[in-house]
């Protein structure tokens, strides 16, 4: 006796069509293959801003992936590029190529990416931004902040805005989350510093020149339950709206999340 064919729900002309043999599973590998540096060539032709943009993300988010920041709750490193590429296109930045430098900032400063390795997939330009966002790493970190504030001068106008949004979202996390260990000197310290930096990029972007003055005059921290204003010499009074914002540290967790209990250092 003859079976019946196996049915279709693709209609009766599938079941003249001749059977192919389904195509091998695909094994799973435990890390997926860097699809970044399979594809090169920069853009790729035809490729669109979104697609262009999203495949940035994705080579920095491969990049970063084993690494988190400093504060109490290990926040994922990847925020901080994402974070900084936000804040520059919400600032009005449609510049794709400033936008994927925001994202890929730190990739070779804190990973092993090169900046040919960026050139090849992303170009010229934005590789040569990433390279003026990057520090000479073997500086010890006092010679570092010296050595930032010797060359923000001498940055591109692209490389500045980078630097700006760059510092406004450390700023903007450390008045919400301090790094672990950070006492108010060490806070106070890194909001003097950014501010001289960032004035000097200030005219390359004026608005996130005037939202990083607002954060100056405004922000506080709570270290040991007391407030203390970030920047010592310029900030105002606290404010009630301040003082929520300062606390709202843990607004994003759902009822029942808890921070990381533990530092993890990469
Ligand atoms: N605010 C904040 N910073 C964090 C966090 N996790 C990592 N960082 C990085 O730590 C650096 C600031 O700490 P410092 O003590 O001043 O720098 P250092 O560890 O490299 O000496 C910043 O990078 P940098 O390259 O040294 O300075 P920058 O040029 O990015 O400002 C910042 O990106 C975090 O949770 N909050």
């Amino acid at each position: 006796m003859n079976t019946p064919p196996p049915e279709s729900d693709s209609g009766s002309d599938m079941l003249a069509a001749p059977v192919t043999p389904p195509a091998a599973p695909m094994t799973p590998s435990p890390i997926p293959p860097p699809a970044h540096g399979v594809h090169c060539a920069c853009p790729h032709d035809g490729e669109g801003a979104l697609s262009l943009l999203l495949r940035t993300v994705d080579f920095a988010a491969w990049k970063h992936q084993c690494q988190r920041r400093k504060d109490l709750d290990q926040t994922p490193y990847i925020n901080h590029p994402i974070g900084v590429a936000n804040i520059l296109s919400s600032a009005g930045v449609m510049d794709i190529a400033i936008l994927q430098a925001a994202v890929l900032h730190d990739t070779v400063e804190d990973t092993h990416t090169t900046v040919e390795e960026i050139a090849h997939a992303f170009g010229v330009k934005v590789a040569t931004i990433v390279a003026e966002c990057t520090d000479n790493v073997e500086l010890a970190g006092p010679e570092r902040k010296l050595e930032q504030l010797r060359t923000a001068p001498l940055k591109s106008p692209e490389a500045q805005q980078v630097k700006l949004a760059d510092k406004l979202h450390n700023l903007e996390s450390i008045r919400r989350s301090p790094p672990v260990g950070w006492g108010v000197r060490r806070i106070q310290a890194y909001f003097m510093w950014a501010k001289q930096v960032t004035d000097i990029c200030a005219p390359s972007n004026p608005a996130l020149a005037a939202r990083l003055q607002r954060l100056y005059e405004t922000a506080y921290t709570r270290v040991n339950g007391e407030y203390f204003p970030c920047h010592p010499d310029v900030c105002g009074p606290l404010t009630e709206e301040e003082k929520g914002r300062v606390d709202s540290r843990f607004a994003v967790c759902k009822a029942g999340d808890q921070p990381c209990p533990r530092p993890i250092f990469f």
